[in-house]
């Protein structure tokens, strides 16, 4: 039962408090339709009986107009709550999407090594879709039509208990079967979905490197991977709707069978006299209604069915919260608030750090540093020696499997991420610029940064020309689609940035690594300006950049093969440090 749909359908229960008002009107709109539904067929016996008995036609038309009223009554009830339940979905599955995107933003880098963009949009997008259509009429319709049935059941004992006798075991296996049913295809739909969250994450990632793969004739190769997937997809997709159109077929025939049924008992109570032929027609409507469910429901199996995979897939991304640093290890006790750390720049430390991403393949093994506050350390190393891992270690990405990182006196693992980050600023070579205006680039959109504090980041960033030949200056829109930016300036917005937050520690991973050496130079002043009076960690590969560190540390195969003042290893023509000054290898 543990993964029974109906309980995964049921989950999304608590996305519906604070909605009672509505839920109170449905509940009383609902019932109120139904109830109008099953007085029709009364009134058609009544109208039948009253004109083969030969009442006045005063009283027909009475029954006519009541049996209009009950119809037209029925149509409005039915789009009101359809239009209600479409309200309640939507603020409903939004609440959903928000505890998503949320969600997703507290993960940590792996959670994003393991999900593409484009599988997060499909989630948060796709599945939360999917599961709006079912809440806002399927769900509904459930509702309705299980009342229906329960009413259609108490008005033929009414008519006459023989009809009551042999419809309700009818009913009842029906619903049985239907009650198995649902779910037979969730496998099948599972793997449908996943292909085609497997296909927008390859998509995403394929159209936002375009160009590169264009340049390097990587189309071919690109093209060929899609058709493999969009195949995939495609025998997926047909399996999921072979085995969902195989159960409603069934479903029809029984449904159909209990219109026969009807009609067969009826004809045969009727011949014996125990049936007015007004009751005989009520009966067979009735038997008509009750076809209603069966194919309402039947005919949005597949919906139903999709709409319990997503449940799945976004609860099972709800769960995720592995790896989450910097936090305690699962189980553990909850990151304290703690001591704040200390105002000014702060000391770091690493005390016998090892880390791995995969077991049994060490990145970091036994690393150990030290850092005054202000102290500005460079980190160098051949490609794969572990000097962004480092880095990442530091901003709280990771946690190390053993030994310790140490942030002003506080380990790391027991600080709160957002603590941790109010104080500390990355800057890599990658630099995301949003479409959005450079106002909010630079604020990340909080609205309480005043232009003073604008204006000043960008003027330490060197960026104060570049300002004043923009077209509508903080306002005006950058991104993709808008105002376009050289990589030289995407990487002194990304500087901006840092000012703008006034860091206690500088974390820099290759900032120059995408510029030509004469770029790099223009960066150079506003690097030392964000440097200066600050701790800091640069990653470089062009060990000549780092003219303005105070320390050297030299990695290989993750352990330190040498560390110390930066000067003094440079003069050392014995060092690795010295070696790769001049030769651009270590000694
Ligand atoms: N997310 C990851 N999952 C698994 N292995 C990883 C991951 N990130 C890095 N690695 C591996 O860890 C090792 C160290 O990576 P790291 O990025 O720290 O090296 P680096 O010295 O910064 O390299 P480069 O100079 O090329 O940027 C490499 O062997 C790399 O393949």
């Amino acid at each position: 039962m543990a993964d029974s749909p109906w309980r995964r359908l049921r989950g999304l229960g608590r996305h519906l408090s604070g909605e009672r008002g509505p839920l109170a009107l449905l509940a009383l709109v609902v019932p109120l339709g139904v109830g109008l539904q099953l007085v029709a067929p009364e009134m058609l016996r009544r109208f039948v009986d009253g004109a083969l008995s030969g009442s006045p036609d005063g009283l027909l038309l009475t029954v006519a107009a009541w049996y209009c009223a009950a119809a037209l009554g029925q149509t409005a009830l039915s789009t009101g709550g359809d239009h209600l339940a479409a309200r309640l979905a939507w603020r409903t599955t939004n609440r959903l999407r928000a505890e998503l995107v949320d969600h997703c933003l507290r993960r940590p880098a792996p959670f994003y090594q393991r999900h593409p963009p484009g599988e997060l949009v499909d989630r948060v997008d796709g599945d939360v879709t999917r599961l709006a259509g079912v809440m806002s009429s399927l769900l509904l319709e459930v509702a309705a039509q299980a009342l229906l049935v329960v009413g259609i059941l108490v008005a033929l004992f009414r008519l006459d208990q023989v009809l009551a006798l042999v419809f309700a075991p009818f009913t009842v296996c029906t619903l049985l079967l239907l009650r198995r049913l649902v779910g037979r295809a969730v496998p099948f739909v599972t793997a449908r979905q996943t292909s085609v969250a497997d296909l927008l994450g390859f998509l995403e990632e394929r159209l936002a490197c375009a160009e590169d793969l264009t340049a390097n004739g990587a189309a071919p190769a690109t093209m060929r991977a899609l058709e493999d997937r969009l195949g995939t997809l495609y025998e997926r997709a047909r399996r999921a709707a072979r085995v969902s159109v195989r159960w409603p077929a069934t479903v029809q025939g029984l449904s159909a069978a209990s219109v026969v049924l009807a009609l067969v008992v009826s004809v045969w109570l009727h011949a014996r006299g125990q049936l007015t032929t007004g009751t005989a027609f009520a009966a067979l409507s009735y038997a008509m209604l009750l076809r209603r469910p069966l194919l309402a429901l039947t005919a949005r199996f597949q919906e139903l069915e999709s709409a319990v995979v997503s449940v799945g897939r976004l609860a099972e991304l709800l769960r995720e919260h592995d790896g989450h640093p910097p936090g305690p290890a699962a189980g553990g006790p909850r990151p304290a608030a703690g001591p704040p750390l200390p105002a000014g720049p702060l000391d770091v430390r690493f005390d016998a750090v090892c880390f791995h991403y995969e077991p049994g393949e060490p990145v970091l093994t036994d690393v150990s540093f030290r850092l005054r506050p202000g102290e500005r350390l460079g980190v160098v190393g051949r490609t794969g020696s572990g000097k962004s891992t480092v880095v990442r270690l530091l901003f709280g990405l990771h946690r190390p499997a053993a030994g310790s990182v140490v942030l002003g006196g506080r380990e790391i693992r027991t600080m709160d991420v957002r603590a941790l980050r109010a104080k500390v600023a990355l800057i890599t070579q990658e630099v995301h610029v949003f479409h959005a205006t450079l106002r909010d680039n630079l604020a990340f959109f909080d609205r309480s940064v005043d232009d003073r504090r604008l204006l000043d980041a960008l003027e330490q960033a060197g960026l104060t020309g570049w300002l004043r030949d923009l077209p509508d200056g903080l306002d005006t829109v950058l991104g993709a689609g808008a105002r376009g930016m050289s990589a030289g300036e995407e990487q002194l917005v990304a500087l901006a940035r840092a000012f703008l937050r006034d860091p206690a520690l500088v974390l820099m991973d290759e900032p120059t690594a995408r510029l030509d050496p004469h770029t790099e130079e223009l960066l150079v002043p506003a690097m030392e300006r964000l440097l200066h009076g600050r701790t800091a960690v640069v990653v470089q590969h062009r060990p000549h950049a780092l003219r303005h560190v105070d320390r050297i540390l030299v990695l290989d195969r993750g352990r330190v093969v040498e560390h110390g003042e930066r000067t003094a290893l440079a003069a050392d023509p014995a060092s690795r440090f010295h070696g790769l000054l001049h030769t651009g290898r270590a000694a």
